[in-house]
């Protein structure tokens, strides 16, 4: 691990990851290794998650080509020095933000958008002109061969490698210094990321789950609002970050809502779920006998049939389920939601405030008025109000969590921005030196206050203010004078 690290460190060191020209082909040749070798790729991860190819196009590939066509268009005017604001004291200086790519970043990605959730912080690092190491998740072991093995033949093979291990292949690479690190998966992990990060005091951005509530209010289409959640939450068979885990509503909405999904969830995968192209497969057996464990003593409305051999969970609705039970102790991460009643949008709220901050949040209503009360008066890492997901498909939104549901954001410009040192730079002229008088020892009343008319915004305007008055009204009596004459 050492010697790769510090392979790609002399690497960035040798300064040719930073022209812009060199940004641009990396990315340009990223695009071309996607679109080259999509079939490759669509079906390494097809066979991960059990996925019909359509599905890994829709949900990955169009993220990544999107990303890196808007990284192309952009990147040019995001690289070049921004001039700021001067005060007196920097007026005739040249002072500016450049941003400068970090050094050398590590990226560990998650194995439920085993593609696009690798790629993407890629595409970012590169733009911002940074060397990487990218490990991506054991779990999604065919998306990690075809990514072991396409990567080096597009781009530059010291700059950008790749690690393929588990957990102790991870523990020994966090040993190593890094300039960044960028993981995504569970908050557990996310705080080993932390304390390894800690010891050299590398900056990271955690992208984390979490239980992402979905409030339905009595005001609103249940029609239209199950169809967007039963989309939402048996995608990719629940393993995505930002599912709604749960729904809060009032009881009297429960039963209209479980009919409402289950008619849905037959008109999206037909009458034999497991035969529809349409429906996913869990990960693997831990995570299958963790989501069953999740059903005990729970009261299903439909759905918990199951399959060990193929790693089968029907779409399965629970009914008022009681929040202190196993299924809303834990980020689901499956095909499983449990509706938890509650009085009104007051409680609903309490209920959400009383635990973790979670990655998103979904408020359905006709009610505009409700839907900005619950943003409000709640904290998540997105809201979508009256859809769920989408929020993750705006590349001009930071997407990220906050509190235990991560920190740090990414996507678009904030990519750039997470990979980038923003450099305040000052450029003074050895000329002038009278004007330094003032800062030089020793200090004086004087001094003081000329500190304070120069510096102070409140001394400077009433100062100014006056000034200008004067000469305004110079220029009057001139005036006046002029026409009297
Ligand atoms: N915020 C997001 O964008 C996002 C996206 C996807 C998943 N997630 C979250 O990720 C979770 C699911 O993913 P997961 O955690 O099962 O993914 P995972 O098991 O694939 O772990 C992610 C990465 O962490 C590494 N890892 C695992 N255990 C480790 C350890 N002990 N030490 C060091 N590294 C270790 C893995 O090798 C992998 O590369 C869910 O909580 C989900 O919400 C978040
Ligand atoms: C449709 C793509 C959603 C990606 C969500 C990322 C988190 O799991």
């Amino acid at each position: 691990m050492e010697l790769e690290v510090r392979r790609v460190r002399e690497a960035f060191l040798s300064g040719r990851s930073r022209p812009l020209r060199f940004r641009l082909q990396q990315l340009e040749a990223l695009r071309r290794m996607v679109q080259e070798r999509e079939k490759d790729i669509l079906a390494a991860i097809a066979a991960d998650l059990c996925k019909s190819e359509f599905n890994v196009y829709s949900q990955e590939v169009i993220t990544v080509l999107g990303e890196i066509d808007f990284m192309l268009e952009n990147l040019p005017e995001w690289v070049t020095a921004k001039p700021v604001k001067k005060n007196v004291l920097t007026m005739l200086d040249e002072a500016y933000i450049q941003p400068q790519p970090l050094g050398v970043v590590l990226i560990i990605g998650a194995w439920n958008y085993p593609f696009v959730l690798t790629i993407q912080p890629l595409i970012g690092a590169i733009a911002a002109g940074n060397a990487v190491i990218i490990k991506p998740s054991e779990l999604s072991e065919n998306t990690a061969k075809i990514l072991a093995k396409l990567l080096p033949q597009y781009l530059d093979q010291d700059l950008y490698i790749i690690i393929n291990g588990g957990v102790e292949e991870t523990t020994e690479l966090l040993k190593q210094r890094f300039d960044h690190i960028f993981y995504t998966g569970n908050t557990a992990v996310g705080k080993i990321i932390m304390e390894a990060a800690a010891k050299h005091l590398t900056p990271v951005t955690l992208e984390l789950g979490g239980k992402s509530p979905c409030y339905i209010d009595k005001d609103c289409d249940l029609d239209i609002v199950c169809r967007r959640i039963t989309w939402g939450k048996y995608m990719n068979c629940g393993q995505t970050c930002i599912a709604p885990d749960y729904i809060l509503c009032e009881a009297s909405l429960q039963n209209q809502i479980v009919w409402k999904i289950k008619e849905t969830v037959k008109e999206f995968y037909g009458e034999n779920i497991k035969e529809s192209p349409d429906y996913e497969r869990i990960i693997n057996l831990r995570h299958f006998k963790r989501i069953l464990s999740l059903l005990e003593g729970q009261k299903i409305a439909f759905g918990g049939e199951t399959d060990e051999a193929t790693r089968y969970i029907a779409p399965t609705v629970l009914t008022d389920v009681d929040p202190k039970t196993k299924v809303m102790q834990e980020e689901i991460f499956g095909p499983i939601l449990p509706i938890v009643p509650v009085k009104n949008v007051d409680e609903a709220i309490n209920f959400i405030n009383e635990r973790e901050k979670p990655l998103a949040l979904y408020v359905f209503s006709h009610n505009h008025k409700l839907i900005k009360r619950m943003i409000d008066e709640t904290s998540s890492g997105g809201v979508t109000g009256n859809d769920v997901i989408m929020h993750f498909m705006l590349n001009s939104f930071p997407f990220g969590g906050v509190g235990s549901s991560g920190m740090g954001a990414y996507h678009g410009k904030h990519s750039f921005d997470t990979f980038s040192h923003q450099r305040p730079c000052l450029l003074k002229s050895l000329k002038r030196e009278g004007a330094n008088k003032l800062r030089y020892p020793p200090n004086s009343q004087s001094k003081v206050d000329w500190g304070k008319f120069f510096l102070l915004k409140r001394f400077n305007k009433e100062k100014l203010g006056l000034l200008l008055l004067t000469f305004l009204g110079i220029v009057a009596a001139v005036l006046v004078k002029a026409e009297y004459y």
